[in-house]
């Protein structure tokens, strides 16, 4: 098992847990819309160390937004399986082939 999934696994398990008990089971319990505010700051604060070119920095950042992204997941019930399965799809597509596969919105 890689540690992305170790991790996953973590935090389905603190979503049972008392919120009192973990960071994640609290934000958990914060509700999914909560989980993706704090991604999207987490990306941002990504976002900031890549353009200053901090590298330490945004290795730090990056790790915090792949925690918060498998927060959000797990707060909307989808699998980081199918989203690496999704990925795995596309290695066999072209950049063209795989827009066009896209799901319509
Ligand atoms: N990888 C992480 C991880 N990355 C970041 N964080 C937490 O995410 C929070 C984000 O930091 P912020 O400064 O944005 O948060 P804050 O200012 O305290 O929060 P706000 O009130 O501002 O929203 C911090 O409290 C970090 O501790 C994490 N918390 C947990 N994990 C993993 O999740 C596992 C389970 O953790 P617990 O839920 O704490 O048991 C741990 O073993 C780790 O492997």
């Amino acid at each position: 098992m890689s540690v992305l999934n170790d991790l996953a696994a973590t935090i389905a398990e603190r979503a049972k847990a008392d919120p009192e008990s973990s960071w994640t089971a609290k934000l958990l319990a914060k509700g999914p819309e909560k989980c993706a505010e704090k991604f999207g700051e987490e990306a941002i604060e990504a976002v900031i160390e890549a353009v200053k070119g901090d590298r330490e920095k945004l290795t730090y950042e990056a790790a915090d937004v792949l925690y918060h992204l498998l927060v959000m997941l797990e707060a909307r019930d989808v699998a980081l399986d199918d989203v690496l399965a999704e990925l795995a799809r596309r290695q066999g597509l072209s950049g063209v082939a795989e827009k066009a596969a896209r799901p319509t919105s």
